[in-house]
């Protein structure tokens, strides 16, 4: 029976079952309302990664395909992702000599070796031509006139590309080398005063310091009684303790360390750039990722300590010094201090320090192995062509006239100039000069649309019979006695405002080297050397360069 008592009580129920469903159905409201939220957000984040990969998988390649067929530049046939890297790898496997070919015959015709896909396809397509890598687009560019006004009139508006930048980023980062537009631009005044006259004079005293330490070493290894050795390893040696003294003047044991680090960061790079090549797999934690990820947080941390060093010493002195130093790092803080970036501590700090580091960084890899390599190949031309090393050693008397060589004594050593102009032509440390269109641009009667990459074969032009005459694969020297070379014809450093930043440097470096080698010993190829030479980001011989040394 019910009673009022039980009545009230199932009237309440009733009461509190209504709030409990309006409860509901508001909760169950919500929750649909944000489930279309997310719905809503997720299919505007796929949209948006569909469309930026349409974009650049298959939009922005097909408009720059078209534009350039539109013009008559053509080339062979891109397949879908990876363009055509498969048609490259079948054209090197062609065209390299096995191991057991490689022998003691030291040729200098070494660009069907190197650039066998630019021979087949220049002859195939033309001088200009299109070839994709992955979904980059490339065009082989062989005009002067043009690669001059490229390089002359578009050092901001040419830079370099995304999957350039990608592949370097651990090793360089977004220092000078690597940097676009206007940031290039304000980097470049940034460093420009740290290659001053008055500045080479100074590293020229610390080159000829460490170039006598070297020498000594090969004269006590000689007395020792070893003769023979590789000299490309000491010349790698050299070079990096000179670049490491130029960016860390007394702090250069560190420096040492680090780059110790960056050569196998560059080189895990190298090798991981081979494993993974998918799209996105720099984000997949492999074993490769992993390593380079470790081995950039301690080269930071290398660099970061020595940074604060320099900051407490400026922090310790009284007098109002506040100068960290007159180094490439030195200068560069200065330059932060000046500027009082944003405060200790603050974002623009930790973005100035970021870009300090990424400048050693860059210094150090387009600064030493390039210089290593040039030396390489210029005493291994010398040890092969004892006329032109007696010519040379000759000079090198006449000129310093038993004093230590000085920057005076460098603009009159032209023969040597001569010898090192030559070797640079026939094995030039860059061996392609890269350049993406970062705007649309016209070049002469062609227009170079947004996204697609120049590609300038510098090797190619120096071996180039039409530029150069029919001995263009002999070592001759004497073609740059005195032959005003036309512009654009010969340009181990580019040319324009994005040219090498330390050509006087380099230049400076492998006169003093080669000066005080060839004055103290005399070198012939020893019958180990195996001309082999490889592209490892630089020309290198795959062998090392085995020479005999006898002092003189
Ligand atoms: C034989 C030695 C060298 C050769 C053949 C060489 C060659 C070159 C070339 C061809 C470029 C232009 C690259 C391009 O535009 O794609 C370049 C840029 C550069 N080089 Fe050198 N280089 C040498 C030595 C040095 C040295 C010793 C330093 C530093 C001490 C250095 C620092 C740089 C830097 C920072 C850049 C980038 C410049 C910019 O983008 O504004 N190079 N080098």
């Amino acid at each position: 029976m019910t009673t009022p008592l039980n009545y009230i009580k199932i009237i309440h129920c009733i009461g509190v079952s209504r709030e409990y469903i309006i409860l509901n159905t508001i909760v169950a409201a919500l929750m649909a309302v944000l489930l279309l939220i997310l719905i809503i957000v997720f299919l505007t984040l796929v949209v948006g990664v569909a469309r930026s990969a349409m974009s650049s998988y298959w939009l922005t390649p097909r408009r720059i395909k078209k534009a350039m067929e539109r013009q008559g530049v053509c080339g062979p046939t891109p397949k879908f992702l990876v363009g055509n890297i498969p048609d490259i790898d079948a054209i090197f496997a062609m065209a390299k000599p096995k191991d057991s070919d490689v022998d003691s015959t030291i040729s200098h015709d070494i660009v069907g070796h190197l650039l066998p896909h630019y021979l087949l396809w220049s002859k195939q397509f033309g001088k200009r031509f299109i070839f994709w890598i992955g979904r980059e687009p490339r065009m082989c560019l062989t005009e002067i006139n043009l690669i001059r006004e490229l390089l002359m009139k578009h050092s901001t508006t040419a830079g370099r590309s995304w999957m350039q930048r990608q592949g370097t980023k651990h090793f360089i980062g977004e220092g000078l080398l690597m940097a676009n537009g206007a940031d290039w631009h304000n980097q470049r005044h940034l460093v420009a005063p740290v290659f001053s006259g008055d500045k080479l004079k100074r590293y020229a005293q610390f080159m000829v310091e460490l170039t006598e330490k070297m020498m000594r070493d090969l004269e006590s290894a000689v007395r020792g009684g070893q003769t023979e050795l590789e000299i490309g390893q000491c010349m790698t040696q050299l070079t990096a303790d000179i670049i490491s003294r130029f960016e860390f003047g007394s702090s250069h044991a560190k420096g040492k360390q680090i780059f110790h680090l960056l050569k196998v960061l560059q080189d895990r790079c190298a090798e991981s750039s081979h494993h993974f090549c998918f799209p996105g797999s720099r984000f997949f934690p492999s074993k490769y990722n992993r390593e380079i990820s470790s081995l950039k947080m301690e080269t930071e941390r290398l660099l970061m300590e020595i940074i604060q060093s320099r900051r407490e010493s400026v922090e310790a002195v009284q007098d109002g010094n506040t100068s960290y130093g007159d180094d490439l790092l030195g200068m560069l803080l200065n330059e932060m201090h000046e500027k009082k970036v944003g405060g200790a501590g603050g974002s623009d700090f930790n973005v100035c320090l970021q870009l300090i580091m990424d400048e050693c960084k860059t210094f150090f890899f387009a600064g030493h192995e390039t210089t290593a390599v040039l030396l390489a190949w210029t005493i291994m031309l010398l040890a092969s062509n004892p006329s032109w090393q007696q010519k040379v050693r000759e000079e090198v008397v006449r000129v310093c006239g038993g004093q230590p060589i000085g920057t005076g004594h460098l603009p009159k050593l032209s023969l040597l100039s001569m010898v090192i102009n030559e070797s640079m032509r026939l094995y030039p440390p860059a061996l392609i000069l890269p350049r993406m269109a970062l705007e649309d641009i016209k070049l002469g009667d062609l227009f170079i649309p947004k996204g697609l990459s120049v590609w300038i074969p510098v090797l190619a032009f120096n071996h180039s019979e039409e530029l150069w005459g029919e001995d263009a694969d002999d070592f001759n020297p004497g073609r740059f006695s005195s032959e005003s070379c036309s512009p654009g014809k010969f340009t181990p450093f580019a040319m324009g405002p994005r040219n090498c930043i330390g050509q006087s440097f380099a230049m400076i470096e492998a006169k003093i080297i080669l000066a005080m080698l060839i004055s103290r010993f005399s070198f012939t190829i020893s019958e180990n050397y195996r001309h082999a030479p490889v592209v490892v980001l630089t020309l290198k011989p795959k062998y090392g360069v085995q020479v005999c040394l006898k002092p003189l």
